[in-house]
């Protein structure tokens, strides 16, 4: 298998005559993601904005053959599957997949079309078993609209409850993950919300409703955006909210273009760059999770309030540590945000809490405590650090109650939307690069992905962390983030005095 210098995707799918859909909107799609485009063209539909005029599948023969074609010389990192005209069509694309997913497991996206915008079939009748059959348990994502959910599950879906009974109902016939989109029906006025169901979990991303007629393309578009940034590595949560607001962009951007008398093209509008395009991820213990059934009273947290905020959104050099010895060297030193990280307590927990809390006092530190959030709410520490997983078992709200400080981890844009609901005193960024103080091996971001993130948030508090040596911090800092986060690179310093001089400099410059 040949390497290329760009990730290769290809659109098995129907072509657009009108350019607003179809492969031609794939092909748009995987550009702007950087990814080379390849093709394997299912029907040659007669479009414009208004109507379908025919839409003439290709023959299985012809369909095969650009699919071998592409297999010798330009084998795929992700497959997108849009338009599949007949029965036939689907069997042979299965059989074709099964065969080549043996050779390499990779990423397969479907967007099962059956109705164009303008509400004109683009399948013939009765596919939908060969589909559930054939194709499904080849998947690891499909990505229906509400219409074309109901086709497939036979049932209506028309409240939050039975779009998930549905969606549950198709992962149980095989396909690893769905995300149903929303865009041609509010549950709640003037939201566009789409539920990812993935491994027994549902996920709601709620998106602004925006107005105007060019939403040609939309599905095709986002399902193509969700290939290309699987074929980029992406976790498939990150790859899905990155995907939307890539849609939401390019709704944004494209409402002013006259492009027909019908329906005009989604634009393509470049990497999704602006927070306000990314979705809200909703959280059972806001006020309109009930609308989506997916509401948890028991959590009393005031969203409206978020957490204090830190003095300062640039909060330098931020070392963790395991003892308070090492917090009274540091303060000593002029460091001034800090976390005591005690991994193994001992019966002196409290009083290790204690003592931390005292130095923080003494250096007037920005001094955070990992995990032990209720010993830090009863010690009166600064602030609190926690992970994704804490936020489901802290009391976030006693904790917002008691006014200390919160960080939270994120490993990437889904973890970083979701924690950025809280609004909490920083969000720490992870893992930059491969570390050996903790296993972060499945969650690595690398410089540019923490650049995109960075970028969400330009003047919220940051943190990276991860991996990061004296020799990688201009890299990290560049990327605009206010704060590096170390473990090793002070405590397993030769000269931990001249190491926190050296990344201090860094920093500040
Ligand atoms: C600044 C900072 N960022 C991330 C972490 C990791 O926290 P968490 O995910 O809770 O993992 P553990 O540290 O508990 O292993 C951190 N501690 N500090
Ligand atoms: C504790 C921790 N949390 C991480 C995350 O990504 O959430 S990475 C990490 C280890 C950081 O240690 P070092 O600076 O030695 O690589
Ligand atoms: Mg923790």
């Amino acid at each position: 298998m040949q390497e290329s210098s760009k990730p290769i995707v290809w659109s098995i799918a129907g072509s657009d005559s009108g350019g607003g859909a179809g492969i031609q909107a794939d092909l748009l799609t995987f550009a702007d993601f950087g990814c080379h485009g390849c093709t394997a063209i299912t029907a040659n539909t007669a479009q414009n904005t208004t109507d379908v005029a025919a839409i003439n599948a290709v023959p299985l023969d012809v369909l095969i053959s650009q699919l071998a074609t592409l297999q010798r010389d330009l084998f795929p990192a992700a497959i997108k599957i849009g338009l599949l005209a007949n029965s036939g069509q689907v069997a042979a694309v299965a059989e074709f997949l099964r065969a080549l997913l043996q050779i390499k497991k990779i990423p397969v996206v479907y967007d099962p079309v059956a109705v164009a915008s303008s509400g004109a079939a683009l399948t013939e009748g009765g596919i939908g078993e060969t589909v559930i059959e054939m194709l499904l348990p080849l998947c690891d994502l499909i990505t229906p609209n509400r219409h074309e959910l109901e086709l497939l599950a036979g049932a209506p879906v028309g409240s939050a409850g039975r779009i998930v009974a549905a969606a549950q109902q198709l992962c149980a016939a095989g396909c690893d993950a769905l995300l149903v989109t929303g865009g041609h029906g509010e549950l709640v006025e003037g939201e566009m919300a789409d539920l990812l169901w993935d491994s027994g979990r549902a996920d709601w991303f709620i998106g602004e409703k925006i107005p105007g007629d060019n939403n040609h393309g939309t599905g095709c578009t986002l399902s193509s955006a969700i290939a290309a940034c699987l074929a980029l590595g992406y976790p498939l949560r990150d790859a899905c909210v990155v995907a939307k607001a890539y849609v939401q962009r390019g709704l944004r951007q494209g409402k002013g273009e006259k492009i027909g008398s019908g329906a005009g093209p989604v634009g393509h509008c470049g990497w999704p760059s602006e927070l306000r395009d990314f979705p809200d991820i909703l959280l059972p213990s806001e006020d309109r999770a009930k609308a989506y059934g997916f509401s948890d009273t028991a959590d009393k947290f005031a969203f409206e309030q978020g957490f204090a905020p830190p003095d300062t959104s640039r909060l330098g050099l931020y070392p963790v540590v395991d003892s308070v010895e090492w917090l009274e060297k540091l303060a000593e030193r002029g460091v001034r945000t800090l976390q005591l990280r005690i991994k193994n307590p001992g019966g002196d927990l409290r009083q290790q809490v204690e003592g931390a809390v005292a130095i923080g006092r003494e250096y007037n530190l920005r001094l955070f405590i990992n995990d032990f959030w209720q010993l830090a709410i009863e010690c009166g520490a600064y602030g609190v650090h926690l992970g994704q997983e804490d936020l489901q078992s802290a009391d976030l709200g006693a904790i917002q109650r008691a006014g200390l400080k919160l960080g939270i981890s994120t490993h990437g844009f889904y973890e970083l939307l979701l924690a950025y609901r809280y609004r909490p005193s920083y969000l720490a960024i992870g893992a930059i690069f491969v570390t050996d103080t903790k296993d972060m091996s499945a969650q690595l971001q690398g410089t540019e992905k923490l650049a995109r993130m960075a970028a969400l948030l330009p003047d919220y508090p940051l943190v990276a962390i991860g991996g990061i040596s004296l020799a990688r911090a201009p890299a990290v800092a560049a990327t605009g983030v206010g704060s590096i986060a170390v473990v090793s690179a002070v405590t397993g310093a030769e000269n931990y005095r001249q190491a926190v001089e050296q990344f201090q400099a860094v920093i500040e410059n």
